[in-house]
């Protein structure tokens, strides 16, 4: 049958990339996806704010919600410091499949944890099963309309720390409202938007960095 498009994608990285070159892995999918197939990777233009937010947070857990070929998980990873980790979902296994072989050609499979699932039933599952405390960092990319009830969960269930970041993709497009509402509306929520475009295009997207207060924040002093 017809290859999907990551597995074109993948065929172009093998081809164009050096092993265990990051940096050269991106520039192939950014090439890629510039001069001959679009795909939804965050892209180079938002990886650049992405790239600094990982810089300026130096995480020891970070957690992404939405692997797709693993284009943002290499922006993350190649920024990591030695012995801190990164756990990246990925619903759809095909793309999961592919998303390994990308990060393994990048040579950062020892920094990366891919678990195939949906995040609500993963997230509550992150202490027992991969022994992490709280998350420094979140890269929001998956469903849209799942941002807001998975960062409630994540609230809920102590995953996130005075300080934490969530950094969320597409806040304008595809767009995700009722997320951008909650964490612009808490005074106590420090959110801020970094305006930039949907990636390979000049249509008008952005990243939202949102600061987590603190589980006692919003209550009465
Ligand atoms: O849908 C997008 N990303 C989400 C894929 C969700 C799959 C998962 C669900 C799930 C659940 N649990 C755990 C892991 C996961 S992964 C997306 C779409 C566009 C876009 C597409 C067309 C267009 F015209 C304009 C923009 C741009 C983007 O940058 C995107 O990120
Ligand atoms: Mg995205």
């Amino acid at each position: 049958t017809r290859s999907s498009r990551p597995q074109r994608m993948l065929a172009h990285v093998k081809r164009h990339a050096a092993r265990g070159d990051p940096q050269s892995v991106i520039d192939a999918i950014d090439y890629f996806c510039r001069h001959k197939e679009w795909a939804m990777n965050v892209g180079d233009e938002k990886g650049t704010i992405l790239d600094s937010v990982v810089c300026e947070v130096s995480p020891g857990a970070v957690l992404e919600l939405g692997t797709y070929c693993g284009y943002s998980t290499m922006r993350i990873a190649r920024l990591l410091a030695p012995g801190a980790r990164l756990i990246t979902l990925e619903f759809n296994p095909a793309n999961a499949a592919v998303a390994r072989q990308v990060i393994a050609w990048a040579g950062l499979e020892h920094k990366v944890q891919l678990v195939e699932g949906s995040s609500g039933d993963l997230i509550p599952q992150m202490r027992e099963k991969f022994g992490i405390d709280s998350f420094d960092l979140v890269f929001l990319d998956h469903w849209k309309d799942w941002y807001l009830p998975d960062t409630r969960l994540m609230e809920e269930l102590g995953l996130l720390h005075k300080g934490s970041v969530l950094l969320a993709d597409n806040v304008i497009c595809p767009g995700a409202p009722e997320y951008l509402a909650y964490v612009r509306s808490s005074p106590r929520y420090d959110s801020r938007y970094f305006k930039s475009h949907l990636e390979y295009t000049y249509v008008e997207d952005g990243l939202e960095k949102s600061v987590f207060p603190g589980a006692s924040a919003g209550s009465r002093p």
